[in-house]
């Protein structure tokens, strides 16, 4: 079983990421995909008059603020557009693809955090009415049904808290959550760079391998958001998933390419 995680930045290439998987899936593979969709939301929540709103905690971490608009508008990109045009290229590639979120079912399942705390201006400030959350349990029985029945699971974000509420979760925390619970081979996380890179944008400076037991000091090179990347990579092979690996997806063949070592290997 290969979990793919296919991040939502501009410059990557769906076509290209939905042929590989039906190719892949033809030959027999089991494999699950899930993506984000970060780009458009910003897009479509300034088209819409509520722009996106960024926080940073003192440790560090860049996450989206999500009020109850945002959350709204966040579950109209990434569980309509994003999934169902997902859902639609697989479809017409011959894989019976099902698409889904985290709420659905309570595949993806967590804590709510109604506050967050943020650095402004350089003091922290406590933020509420924020719809987020980590996922602390992944209810695989959904998932198992639909591949069991021939079917191609396609998640993702949001999560249900404990209380039925949607949460905004990150989607690389949540793809490794869902590989140490299907006890994946492998755990895919492709967007649009080529891996982690030491020394962001310069794209000759990718970095080929990460020692499994080393991952959290290579969190040094990541910025805001490829923060999670590392963080998903770290949780995951600590889970038991014995390779993750960051990939491109913006052309070519990216979940066969990322197989075949291309990118960075965390294993
Ligand atoms: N050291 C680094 N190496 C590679 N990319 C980095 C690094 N530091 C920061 N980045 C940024 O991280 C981004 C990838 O993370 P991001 O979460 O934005 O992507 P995604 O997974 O495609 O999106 P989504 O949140 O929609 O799933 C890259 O586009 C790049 O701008």
């Amino acid at each position: 079983m290969i979990v793919v995680k296919v991040g939502g930045s501009a410059g990557i290439d769906y076509d290209a990421v939905c042929a590989d998987i039906a190719a892949r899936w033809a030959a027999g593979e089991k494999l699950i995909l899930v993506h984000g969709g970060s780009g458009e939301t910003n897009r479509v929540a300034e088209a819409l008059g509520h722009p996106p709103k960024f926080v940073t905690s003192p440790s560090g971490y860049t996450s989206r603020f999500t009020d109850r608009q945002t959350l709204e508008i966040f579950e109209m990109v990434y569980c309509g557009k994003m999934n169902k045009g997902i859902v639609e290229r697989l479809q017409r590639l011959g894989v019976n693809a099902v698409g889904l979120s985290g709420l659905d079912g309570r595949i993806f399942e967590g804590r709510h955090k109604d506050s967050v705390r943020a650095v402004e201006n350089g003091k922290v400030k406590v933020l509420r009415g924020d719809h987020t959350g980590t996922v602390e349990k992944v209810n695989t029985g959904l998932i198992e049904l639909l591949l069991g029945a021939g079917y191609l699971p396609v998640l993702t974000p949001p999560a249900s808290s404990y209380e039925g509420v949607a949460i905004n979760v990150d989607g690389d925390r949540a793809a490794a959550a869902l590989a140490v619970a299907l006890k994946a081979d492998a755990l895919l996380l492709l967007s649009n760079v080529p891996g982690l890179l030491r020394a962001y944008p310069d794209e000759s400076s990718l970095i080929r391998e990460i020692p499994a037991n080393d991952v959290e000091s290579y969190l040094e090179f990541a910025q805001d958001r490829m923060k999670k990347k590392v963080l998903g990579a770290a949780e995951a092979v600590q889970g038991g998933v014995r390779r993750v690996i960051f990939g491109d997806a913006r052309a070519g063949q990216p979940v066969t390419a990322a197989l075949d070592g291309a990118g960075t290997v965390v294993q």
